[in-house]
């Protein structure tokens, strides 16, 4: 009995012995797998983290604002400019190199598609134009730069832009703190909503406004779960109770026959073309997008651009020499900003959004998905795997811009302006370059054109800026504007 005991036990110590061995055998499997994903090829080195998590919460961990992501300096120091990682739970290869980040951007369509996380872009609807590729892509860029192109700037937007900034400027002097992103969401939201659809109620109109304005992509850039997850409360509110409105409207459009002078007008015409590949949604999800994205990123780029101007006292002494001339050159001058100041006079204040752009990496990082196996620099990245470009770290190299953390706008002495260049990506490059660069920089210019001539300014001594990795205002951008004594 005493013997039957002891052989249970054994028995009992093997089988535990035996399942701990297997159970080990297969986590050290699915870790090796993890660690080692297959490639038909050499894949780029570098290491994927923790299962599932990857290296997602080190990418995404807040860091200061005049410094490179220790996560990408320990990376880089470690392996190079092309590495491999996992991040958002997908293989990803992270390209810091200029070359390697201007081939990948150009050959869209071809080994790479734009892919974005889901959270960022299925709010947007599935007809959303970050969801096209091909001509399709190509026709929905079209129909953007018909609302978003340098001609119907000048014809149609410019006055506008300017006058409607005008106003807000002057509403908000001598009545104390007010938030500088919540003032330029305004003030652009004002003047493009009725551009965009102009035969909208009163009451129709704020609404969707309020959903324009409350859009954004900053909930991806806090790593506060809480903050985080009320931020996409709200994007995802916007998005449906905006395009909801779109939709009816659209809708009433198509039944009236009511001809207008808007986007939406310009859109349903490019529908109605013979063989035309938008359809509706396609139009109700474009309209939303570029409203929101446009308030969003200026908005952004504004308060940038006036946290460097108030940190630089000898810019914005010249920046007000270039202003204070183009007033009193000014034939008509009752009349506002115009296209030809904004394009040949405003040479100072153009090397300073330049630079505020350089600095601020407001899109840190661009996301495209391998569709078909792809050499690079020797290495092999699987179709399927998401190659993601950063820009930023280019833009900080002192081999190529002396001093990248001081905000220098006299860099840009002499030089060409131009976006898409390998070692100036800020609206990115290729078929997917930025469709409102051009709209930006004019939104900016007047802004700072009306805030140099008429205004003393200040922000609150807390307008901190970090990056997570994307630029983010932890307290916002308080600030005081009073009319200045001529
Ligand atoms: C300073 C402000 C802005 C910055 C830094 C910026 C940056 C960028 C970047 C880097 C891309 C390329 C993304 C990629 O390739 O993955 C992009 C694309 C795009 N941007 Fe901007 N943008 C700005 C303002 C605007 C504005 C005002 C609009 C107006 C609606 C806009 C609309 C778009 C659109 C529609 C695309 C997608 C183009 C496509 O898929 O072909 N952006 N932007």
């Amino acid at each position: 009995m005493h013997c039957s005991r002891h052989n249970n036990m054994s028995l009992l110590w093997i089988t535990g012995l035996c399942v701990t061995a297997l159970v080990v055998v297969r986590i050290s499997n699915w870790w090796y797998r993890w660690s080692s994903p297959k490639s038909n090829g050499k894949l780029p080195p570098g290491s994927m983290g923790f299962p599932i998590i990857g290296e997602t919460f080190d990418f995404f961990k807040p860091h200061g604002f005049y410094e490179i992501s220790p996560f990408l300096k320990k990376k880089m120091l470690r392996y190079g400019p092309l590495f491999r990682t996992s991040i958002l739970g997908v293989n990803t290869v992270i390209s810091t190199d200029m070359d390697v980040n201007l081939d990948i951007l150009r050959h869209e369509n071809k080994y790479f598609n734009l892919s974005y996380p889901d959270g960022l872009v299925k709010p947007l609807g599935k007809e959303s134009m970050f969801l096209k590729t091909g001509n399709i892509h190509k026709h929905i860029k079209q129909i953007c730069m018909s609302l978003l192109g340098s001609e119907n700037l000048k014809r149609k937007m410019i006055k506008d832009m300017d006058s409607v900034t005008y106003e807000h400027l002057c509403l908000k002097a001598g009545q104390g703190r007010f938030d500088l992103r919540e003032i330029v969401s305004s003030l652009i939201t004002s003047h493009l909503t009725p551009k965009v659809i102009s035969d909208l109620k009163p009451e129709t109109q704020s609404m969707l406004m309020e959903s324009f304005k409350a859009f954004s992509f900053d909930w991806f850039r806090t790593s506060y779960i809480l903050s985080a997850g009320r931020g996409l409360y709200n994007t995802l509110w916007a998005c449906r109770q905006g395009m909801k409105l779109i939709k009816e409207v659209y809708t009433r459009r198509i039944t009236s026959r009511e001809k207008y002078n808007d986007f939406l007008e310009t859109a349903l015409e490019e529908l109605e073309k013979e063989g035309s590949s938008v359809n509706e949604d396609v139009i109700v999800s474009l309209i939303f997008t570029l409203s929101g994205i446009t308030q969003d990123t200026t908005s952004k780029a504004i308060c940038m651009a006036v946290k460097f101007i108030s940190e630089n006292p000898k810019v914005l002494e010249e920046l007000k020499k270039e202003h204070e001339a183009i007033l009193a050159n000014r034939e008509d001058k009752e009349g506002g900003v115009t296209w030809e100041e904004f394009r040949h006079k405003m040479i100072f204040t153009n090397m300073v959004i330049h630079e505020s752009l350089r600095m601020t990496n407001l899109a840190p990082m661009m996301f495209r998905k391998v569709v078909k196996d792809v050499e690079i620099k020797g290495y092999t990245i699987p179709a399927g795997w998401i190659v993601m470009v950063i820009p930023s770290v280019v833009h900080f190299d002192p081999e190529i811009y002396e001093n990248p953390f001081e905000f220098n706008p006299w860099r840009w002495e002499g030089k060409e302006l131009r976006s898409g260049s390998k070692t100036f990506m800020v609206f990115g490059a290729g078929a997917r370059q930025c469709a409102g660069s051009e709209y930006a920089r004019l939104q900016i210019s007047l802004f700072i054109h009306h805030l140099v001539t008429t205004y003393d300014f200040s922000l609150s001594k807390d307008c901190e800026v970090i990056r997570v990795p994307g630029a983010l205002f932890p307290n916002g951008i308080s600030m005081n504007i009073s009319k200045r004594s001529r």
